[in-house]
């Protein structure tokens, strides 16, 4: 289990910021944007780029303007790579999240190198609570050092949202909503298949520098507005509030964004 969080456990959580563009496209253009600018704030504070990606319809939509890019804009060589969740599989299974994101995303990227991607042991398939902790000790080295006392402060974490609200592999009315002590925790019955699985938890979401959910279609646009315009209702997207000076964003087609009486910002750098 790592150390207790030494924060104070008062501040006031961030508020959403909604953006919302035309179409998927246009999110996926202006997604890079944003994910360049994380990655060049990130190398200019501590050399280096701590991202966790999740798994679903994001990996697409992530990749479309970051690779083939012709302006050097990409550090990729600091770039370290987390998973927000993984489904209990061989990496080469389609249920992974991590086959899913090497086939639409890491292929694409030479200079990515295997070593900067942090997945799960796959000979501990058959334990997940040995698998859960020994993928919560890869997060303990990537963040020792100071922040090893702490909670780990990814320079970025980027969520997708299920349409019963879930978003990592914390679902609506599960008991790990309420975890606070692990980083990374098992879960064996998951609504939603495969049931085993492991995931990053509040903690972790919590404590990121940002965070961003990307929803487009319109299968997104009844959830999004209970996730944004019914707080109260306490779904697992609308739990992810980091603490200052963390910042959550919600990356969103006007599909998605439709019915959501949230006020959208305009998207800046
Ligand atoms: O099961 C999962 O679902 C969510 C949402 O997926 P989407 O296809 O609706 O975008 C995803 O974020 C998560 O990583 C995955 O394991």
């Amino acid at each position: 289990m790592p150390p207790v969080d030494a924060k104070a456990p008062s501040q006031t959580p961030a508020e959403p910021i909604l953006f919302s563009f035309p179409d998927s496209d246009q999110l996926s253009r202006n997604l890079a944007d944003f994910v360049i600018k994380a990655q060049n704030d990130a190398i200019s504070r501590r050399n280096k780029f701590t991202l966790a990606t999740s798994g679903g319809s994001l990996p697409k939509m992530l990749a479309k303007y970051l690779i083939n890019r012709d302006d050097n804009a990409l550090r990729w060589d600091k770039w370290e790579i987390f998973f927000c969740d993984e489904r209990l599989v061989p990496l080469d299974h389609e249920d992974s999240n991590y086959y899913l994101c090497h086939q639409e995303f890491f292929s694409k990227v030479p200079e990515l190198k295997r070593s900067q991607i942090h997945t799960i042991d796959e000979s501990l398939l058959d334990d997940p609570e040995e698998l859960s902790d020994a993928y919560e000790k890869q997060l303990v080295q990537a963040f020792a050092g100071k922040e090893a006392v702490r909670n780990p402060v990814f320079d970025l974490i980027l969520l997708g949202m299920g349409p019963d609200g879930h978003t990592c592999s914390l679902f609506p009315g599960h008991e790990l909503l309420t975890e606070q002590d692990r980083w990374v925790a098992p879960i064996e019955d998951s609504p939603k298949p495969p049931a085993k699985r492991i995931t990053f938890t509040y903690p972790v979401l919590n404590h990121a520098h940002r965070l961003a959910f990307v929803l487009a279609g319109e299968g997104k646009q009844e959830m999004l507005s209970k996730v944004l315009d019914q707080p109260e209702l306490g779904l697992p997207a609308s739990r992810v509030r980091p603490s200052p000076p963390g910042d959550i964003y919600f990356f969103t087609d006007n599909a998605a964004s439709k019915t959501t009486k949230y006020e959208r910002s305009d998207f800046k750098l």
